[in-house]
């Protein structure tokens, strides 16, 4: 599964033109462009609250997943994002991510990281 944090879309339909065979998701805290991305292929979007710091994207995509059993713990998740958030064009990092991590707490940067906010499916 990959996850990306787009704010404009772009970053999005740059990953939907590459047609990959693994799940493709977009999260976004844009109404608009939640909308705008949920029409490039093979997108699944989510519209998430506005964070700081990547840990607390990977938190959104482990409420994501594990909410609806979507994955497992344990199942990994690759999420592309700008790093610090917040910048629309700074799409920079990749991260590898084993689902649970955060939600579990497992490092100190998750257990600082708080409670995020609703997302919404
Ligand atoms: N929920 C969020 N909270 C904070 N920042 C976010 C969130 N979602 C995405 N971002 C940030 O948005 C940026 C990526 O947005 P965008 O998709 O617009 O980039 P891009 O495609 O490179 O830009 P552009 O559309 O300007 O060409 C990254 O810095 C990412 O961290
Ligand atoms: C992409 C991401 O989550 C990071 O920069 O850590």
């Amino acid at each position: 599964m990959l996850a990306v944090f787009t704010q404009g879309g772009d970053s999005a339909r740059r990953m939907s033109r590459l047609r990959s065979k693994i799940p493709l998701l977009a999260f976004t805290p844009e109404p608009v462009v939640r909308s705008q991305a949920a029409l490039s292929w093979g997108v699944e979007t989510f519209l998430t609250p506005t964070v700081k710091h990547t840990d607390e994207m990977v938190r959104q995509v482990d409420q994501a997943m594990l909410a609806d059993h979507r994955l497992e713990r344990g199942d990994v998740a690759v999420v592309v994002a700008g790093s610090p958030p917040g910048i629309p064009g700074s799409t920079n990092a990749l991260r590898v991510h084993r689902l649970g991590d955060a939600t579990d707490g497992v490092a100190p940067a998750y257990r600082d990281s708080g409670e995020p906010g609703d997302i919404e499916h």
